[in-house]
């Protein structure tokens, strides 16, 4: 059988006395999708900051693609596709000037994907060569996910990916999501507070509480089963809202 995509074992996080993560054990396997559930400061972004080996953790151990993840490849590293919660682009760069760096960098991308996306979400001439830090939050989270997207990613982990986008903006991203993404068999870490976007792209949820992965598994499973669990009965249907609150709190 191959590695897991991401295998965490007895992971701790500490931000002074404070314990973020504790005793975490995570396996995502190839092809999983899986959005990431749980309150403000539950510590989803730096669940994520870790498994990508952008923090360090304090205990346990952290592998992607059956690598310590202190220690990638260059290969693997070209495999992954991250867009953080907030920017982290150069901001004194122009889209363009962004695009060309980060192409030089990765031999699998895909330009004629950039092209297509920088067209569709409305990267035009002027927007293309204006400095970053002079695009609006949105057009800054745009961009995030295009430059994520372009390598082809196996693994892409996206922390609130569509926070600062408007509805029509949150429509295409999903729809790409759906559609060039996940249907390619790629695997998805997906944190959100907006459940319908969820639903409509997670098929399997986990959410963090208490600095471990309090429950995980198919989506529509969870959903059957806390129906189940009312009075032993059969209840009526239970939205996820309903189960983030049942589980969260
Ligand atoms: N660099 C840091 N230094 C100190 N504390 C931090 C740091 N980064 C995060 N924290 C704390 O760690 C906890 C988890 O934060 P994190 O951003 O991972 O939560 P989150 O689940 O992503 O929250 P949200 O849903 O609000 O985005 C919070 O209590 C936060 O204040």
């Amino acid at each position: 059988m191959t590695a897991p995509i991401i295998q965490m074992r007895d992971v701790a996080k500490y931000f002074g006395s404070a314990i973020v993560l504790s005793s975490l054990d995570w396996e995502v396997r190839q092809g999983q999708v899986i959005g990431l559930l749980g309150r403000n400061g539950a510590g989803k972004s730096t669940l994520m900051e870790c498994l990508l080996g952008l923090r360090e953790v304090d205990a346990g151990s952290v592998r992607l693609f059956g690598e310590d993840v202190a220690a990638l490849s260059d290969t693997t590293r070209a495999r992954i596709g991250y867009v953080p919660q907030k920017s982290n682009l150069f901001e004194w760069m122009t889209p363009l000037q962004l695009l060309d760096y980060f192409k030089a960098m990765y031999p699998r991308w895909n330009q004629v994907k950039v092209d297509a996306l920088l067209e569709r979400w409305g990267f035009d001439a002027l927007l293309l060569n204006k400095p970053i830090g002079r695009l609006s939050g949105g057009e800054q989270q745009r961009l995030s996910i295009i430059r994520a997207l372009a390598h082809n990613p196996e693994l892409l982990v996206l922390d609130e990916p569509v926070s600062a986008l408007d509805p029509a903006g949150r429509r295409a991203f999903l729809a790409e999501l759906v559609d060039g993404v996940i249907e390619r068999g790629t695997t998805v870490v997906f944190s959100t507070h907006i459940l319908t976007d969820l639903e409509r792209v997670a098929l399997d949820v986990a959410f963090l509480k208490e600095g471990r992965l309090a429950l995980q598994g198919p989506l529509d499973e969870l959903l059957e089963g806390a129906r189940n669990t009312v009075n032993g009965r059969r209840a009526e249907p239970v939205s996820l809202e309903d189960l983030f609150i049942e589980v969260t709190q």
